[in-house]
């Protein structure tokens, strides 16, 4: 065979690029697995702060070896190695990569001909990037190479972004009244006004449940700013992808469709993968893509408790919790009298103010009842016989993950999106409870024991209701399933 016949006969070269977040970066992981199943070409690019701690804890660059096709490459995000990347200065990464990551992007994908290994591969095909990672469009556009953007959150919370300019014209932001009150900082009042200008939202949507990007008041906010005007962009992407199914989103959208019509909803993405490989082969192992280590203490612990008997805390990879907060939770927790695992990441806690010492009684109570690790192998810890219930924060991996294994949720959001998806699983979907603007002892102690004994039954049947539509979804012949394969059509048509 000639060189130039194995070279057309090369598949198309997906360039894939999450922007550097545990969050991003696990849906991302999931949807390059995919890809690599269907025998594309995939090359992953990631920042070199977030590839050294895949490096560091994660087995993702093992497990990818299986896939000749696939492979790392990266970039700087432009901050210095010992900024926190954690609470809202996440979002100084997104500003960072907006001033600095224009060049490094360009001077990657000219250096190596677009990304293109000799004969091995061809020039990147397309690039499937982050939905606000709008700089390198200008690279990529004078590379001739199309885009689809992937927006790893919610619909609910896309749409609502979307809308934020009908949102301004309604007068619904910006808030207009501060509170005296430092946890709930707007005046309570105004946050419970109905938001009318998100379609379909109407009725339930308040505007203490519009992503937290949006509490603002002054709309020349770079974090607004750049959010509105990230997601707008979409439309101009080939396509969007959204990390969700029909039967959990489909009002939403619809909505989206009528100016994105190109949209594909696979998700799922950790359990429509995990399908897709049980399809094929038996062997069960499972890419990590942790930046901290997985303490798998915790799964002994858990394999000697009772059936159904504990519930999980974990509030993600960004959340910071203050020493308040973090005694509240503590004190509800123990009060509550069930079992409990929580993940405190080593870096979570701030305003300690010197004071370590924690109340002899929780020591106690944790003792008899509790366990705490740094970091989970979360999906596992979901999934164990023991866990009943998810205390979360609503990052929307968490909320996918919970709803694929029947588990109801208590829901306080930190930030952006979490806030309207813990409004979806309390209003629309029911299946939990939302604590957002409060952090009380009492109210947890007695939301514990509602979504664990007092209204078990209840949300049983919602959660059950919603895991066999998700199962259904990415099943042969499911909206998820049937909208990869139309992706999959979609990528191989694209090689000109
Ligand atoms: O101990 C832990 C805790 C979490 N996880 C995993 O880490 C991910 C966390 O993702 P997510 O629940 O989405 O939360 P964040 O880390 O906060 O994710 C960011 O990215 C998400 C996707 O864009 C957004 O929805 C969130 O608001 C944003 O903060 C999940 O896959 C978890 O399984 C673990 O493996 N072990
Ligand atoms: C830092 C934030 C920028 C946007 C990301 C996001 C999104 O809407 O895509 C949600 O929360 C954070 O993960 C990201």
């Amino acid at each position: 065979m000639s060189h130039q016949e194995s070279a057309q006969e090369l598949p198309p070269h997906i360039l894939i690029f999450p922007f550097p977040l545990q969050g991003h970066v696990n849906s991302m992981l999931k949807l390059a697995e995919l890809l690599c199943l269907y025998n594309l070409h995939v090359t992953m690019l990631l920042s070199d702060f977030t590839h050294r701690r895949l490096l560091l804890h994660a087995n993702a660059q093992s497990h990818f070896a299986h896939y000749p096709g696939f492979r790392f490459v990266t970039m700087p995000d432009g901050l210095p190695e010992d900024h926190p990347r954690a609470g809202e200065r996440i979002l100084e990464i997104l500003l960072s990569l907006k001033e600095t990551g224009r060049p490094e992007f360009r001077r990657l994908m000219e250096s190596t001909d677009r990304l293109s290994d000799g004969s091995a591969r061809r020039p990147v095909t397309c690039v499937i990037m982050d939905g606000v990672l709008s700089f390198s469009i200008p690279v990529i556009e004078e590379m001739g190479i199309p885009y689809i953007y992937f927006r790893t959150v919610s619909a609910c919370s896309f749409w609502a972004y979307f809308c934020i300019q009908e949102i301004i014209d309604a007068g619904e932001v910006p808030l207009k009244g501060k509170d005296e009150d430092k946890l709930t900082y707007w005046k309570k009042e105004e946050m419970d006004f109905m938001v009318s200008s998100v379609p379909g939202m109407e009725g339930f949507l308040r505007r203490r449940d519009l992503p937290g990007f949006l509490r603002v008041n002054d709309v020349n906010d770079p974090g607004f700013q750049s959010i509105k005007i990230e997601t707008r962009k979409s439309t101009q992407a080939r396509a969007l992808i959204l990390n969700t199914f029909e039967d959990l989103e489909g009002p939403v959208l619809d909505q989206i469709r009528k100016h994105i019509p190109n949209l594909y909803s696979v998700g799922p993405l950790h359990s429509h993968l995990k399908a897709r490989l049980s399809a094929i082969t038996s062997e069960s192992s499972r890419a990590s893509g942790s930046f901290w280590e997985e303490d798998r203490s915790c799964v002994t612990w858990l394999d000697s408790q009772p059936a159904k008997s504990v519930i999980y805390v974990s509030f993600g990879s960004v959340t910071l919790l203050t020493r308040n907060e973090l005694l509240e939770f503590w004190y509800g927790l123990v009060n509550s009298g069930q079992r409990f695992l929580w993940v405190m990441r080593p870096d979570s806690i701030i305003g300690n103010d010197g004071e370590s010492r924690i109340p002899l009684e929780l020591e106690e109570g944790t003792k008899e009842r509790g366990y705490l690790v740094g970091w989970a192998p979360q999906e596992e810890v979901l999934a164990h016989p023991a866990v009943c219930a998810f205390f979360t924060h609503s990052g929307w991996n968490s909320t996918l993950e919970s709803i694929v294994v029947e588990m109801p949720m208590i829901c306080w959001p930190y930030f952006a999106d979490q806030a309207i998806n813990s409004r979806f699983v309390s209003e629309v979907w029911k299946l939990g409870l939302d604590m957002k603007d409060s952090c009380d002892r009492m109210i947890i102690e007695k939301m514990v024991r509602d979504i664990m004994v007092m209204r078990r039954d209840e949300f049983l049947q919602r959660t059950d209701h919603m895991a066999n539509l998700a199962r259904k979804a990415i099943s042969e012949g499911g909206s998820s399933y049937t909208n990869l394969d139309r992706l999959i059509e979609f990528l191989r048509a694209m090689i000109v």
